[in-house]
């Protein structure tokens, strides 16, 4: 099959499968962004400098190749009958902010009440990956997180804040640096009992 052809999986509800150009034709794109900044495309430092940006786009955006069910489908029950807050705090993430394609970078903090066993813990920081490494907003990154755990895991609750720099604010545009953006959201108990996300902002140790 042609790889332009490919669709490409998405998983925001908002966004359209679409087809991928080849790899030919990103690398050209690159060079024209080189040639638009003034410089050179064909002077010796930047003869492989689109085969390389491209290559590392692939890393940057691998998310939209990945799918949580795939990280969240193994689960354990042997866990004594533990059943109250699982957080897992500062994992450290990199995006790119989808207006300008510039990186914003921070900490998620992840919790849940487990309903019917417990995930990996490190299954939570992969799932951050597969969605910031998509192009994003903070809060709609914040909401693919959260509906993600609820979806594949059916949790009592579910608790997600992020914690970012967003590189578009600080290098650029507004030139504003060290504005931290927050943004959480919280379903099932963590909703519904103020005490549930009051316990959560302490375990963070952000209040
Ligand atoms: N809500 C939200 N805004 C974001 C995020 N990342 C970047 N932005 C903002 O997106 C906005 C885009 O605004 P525009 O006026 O369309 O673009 P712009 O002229 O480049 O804006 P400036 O950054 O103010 O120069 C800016 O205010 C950015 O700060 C994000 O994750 N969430
Ligand atoms: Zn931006």
């Amino acid at each position: 099959m042609d790889a332009r052809v490919k669709p490409l999986e998405v998983n925001a509800v908002e966004a359209q499968p679409t087809t991928r150009p080849s790899r030919a034709e990103a690398e050209a794109a690159v060079r024209t962004l080189i040639a638009w900044t003034g410089d050179n495309p064909d002077r010796e430092g930047l003869l492989e400098t689109p085969a390389r940006v491209v290559k590392a786009f692939g890393e940057l955006y691998a998310g939209y190749d990945q799918h949580p069910k795939t990280i969240l489908e193994r689960t354990f029950k042997e866990v004594g009958g533990y059943d109250d807050i699982v957080l897992v705090r500062d994992i450290p993430f990199h995006s790119h902010c989808e207006h300008h394609m510039v990186p914003f970078i921070g900490k998620a903090h992840i919790a849940y009440l487990p309903h019917d066993g417990v995930v990996g813990l490190s299954k939570l920081a992969r799932l951050v990956e597969v969605f910031a490494r998509r192009l994003q907003t903070q809060e709609n990154l914040t909401a693919q997180i959260i509906d993600a755990i609820n979806e594949h895991l059916g949790p009592r609750g579910a608790a997600v804040m992020l914690d970012a720099e967003h590189m578009c604010m600080s290098m650029r545009g507004v030139h504003a640096h060290g504005v931290s953006t927050v943004t959480h959201r919280f379903t099932g108990v963590f909703a519904e009992d103020r005490q549930e996300q009051d316990r959560f902002f302490a375990m963070v140790g952000k209040r």
